[in-house]
């Protein structure tokens, strides 16, 4: 049962994951960022703030270790994973489907080459994200690694302290991923820039809450990782180097 509670949720994370490419990007599918007809400005910014804060809560309350160690009195440690990712997208695809369009144009790409440079930009965030998650390990984030492992009976390796490829330039490359993602478009309305303002300020509380929690999981291999790597803009800081 676990083992299909998380390949499920899997396959629906997927879905939601590409059709998030797709919403910010106003690719060809039913409902996007600015897609259908503005309604009046101040209600619409309140239902969109309140839905980027269901997905922020959402996200910070259930990652937290104090968070996960009195859930999974309630929830089997193996799905516990699976649970936090079936979540993140229900309130991403709550996102999608109640997201209020705010359609005035902030600014424009006229020249068409700076228009495909913005777009080229956003897919190789896209790109960024997705190779970001495989460095780290793509299964385990997602929670299919722990219900495989309670299926074949297997106790999951404590957590480990990784500085792979993209890692080694900045220290939150999924992170940086999604900012180029969000903010590279050829034309920013006002509800595109709300989403990509919102989502910058989410992501800063989100890396300092989880640096608090890396720093109390591998403490000093993670201050000196700290001082060595760049948070999201890379460029080098000291030489040493880190493994
Ligand atoms: C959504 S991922 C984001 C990772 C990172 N902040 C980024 O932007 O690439 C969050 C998970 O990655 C884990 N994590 C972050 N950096 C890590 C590292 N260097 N090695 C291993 N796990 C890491 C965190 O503990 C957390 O469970």
């Amino acid at each position: 049962m676990a083992m299909l509670y998380g390949t499920l949720t899997y396959v629906l994370f997927l879905g939601t994951f590409l059709y998030a490419i797709a919403f910010v990007g106003n690719l060809p599918v039913p409902k996007t960022i600015d897609s259908g007809t503005a309604g009046p400005l101040v209600p619409s910014l309140i239902i969109n703030a309140l839905l980027l804060g269901v997905f922020a809560i959402q996200h910070s309350v259930m990652a937290r270790p104090a968070f996960k160690r009195w859930w999974t009195r309630i929830v089997p440690q193996s799905v516990e994973r699976t649970t936090f990712v079936l979540f993140a997208s229900l309130a991403l695809l709550l996102l999608y489907w109640q997201w209020r369009p705010m359609t005035e144009i902030v600014w424009s790409a006229t020249d068409p080459l700076a228009a495909v440079f913005l777009e080229t930009i956003s897919w190789i965030g896209w790109a960024v994200v997705l190779a970001s998650t495989f460095m780290i390990n793509h299964f385990e984030l997602f929670g299919l690694r722990q219900v495989l492992a309670r299926l074949l009976g297997r106790e999951l390796p404590p957590p480990e302290f990784k500085t792979p490829m993209f890692y080694k330039a900045v220290r939150h490359p999924i992170y940086l991923g999604f900012l180029l993602a969000f903010w590279a478009t050829p034309t920013m309305t006002v509800g595109h820039l709300v989403f990509a303002i919102a989502t910058t300020g989410y992501i800063l509380i989100g890396i300092w809450l989880e640096e608090r929690d890396l720093i109390a999981l591998f403490g000093d291999q993670y201050r000196r990782y700290r001082q060595q790597v760049s948070m999201l803009i890379p460029l080098p800081r000291h030489k040493a180097k880190v493994g």
